[in-house]
């Protein structure tokens, strides 16, 4: 087994994949309703109309994964985006690959414990969700018809291990 290094997400680093989603300063945001809020406007890139496609909003409630994490599978949704924003600051890691064919020495491994959230675009390959906490996670994605997931198992278990931070 190949030990997969962790890295802090960025958008920079992150954006091969996708985006992240924060009300940062590098997002664009600007004062709504009399000043009395703050729009963080345009975040992320949902694609989700491919095949007659159509947005849903789900909440995922994650149950903690046990590190080190044996990566043996990723799986990408062809037809459709996939975000995830934790309801709750609690740590979770994303483990992605460009979309395309699989190149498994391309896959990377990203720790978020802030907040933050991502948006998977179309056909990046992903790992379901790795909450390393129990957190509930707004999750924006397609319905509709066709297949919209492929698994591919990796000849070459990737081990995670994170030690916060
Ligand atoms: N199965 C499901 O809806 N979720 C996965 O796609 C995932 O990436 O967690
Ligand atoms: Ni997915």
């Amino acid at each position: 087994m190949q030990v997969l290094r962790v890295e802090p997400l960025t958008r920079t680093a992150f954006a091969p994949f996708g985006d992240v989603i924060a009300a940062d300063d590098e997002a664009h945001h600007y004062p709504i309703n009399e000043g009395t809020t703050e729009r963080y406007h345009d975040l992320a890139r949902v694609d989700v109309q491919a095949d007659g496609g159509r947005a849903l909003i789900s909440i995922f409630r994650a149950q903690p994964r046990v590190l080190p994490f044996e990566v043996r599978m990723l799986e990408r949704h062809p037809l459709g985006s996939q975000a995830f924003v934790p309801l709750s600051a609690k740590p979770y890691l994303v483990v992605v690959a460009p979309a395309g064919a699989l190149d498994p020495a391309s896959v990377r491994a990203f720790s978020v414990a802030d907040g933050r959230g991502v948006n998977l675009a179309r056909g990046v390959w992903h790992h379901p969700l790795l909450a390393l906490q129990a957190c509930d996670f707004l999750v924006v994605d397609r319905g509709g018809a066709g297949n919209n997931l492929d698994e591919c198992v990796l000849p070459v278990a990737r081990v995670v291990e994170w030690a916060g931070g």
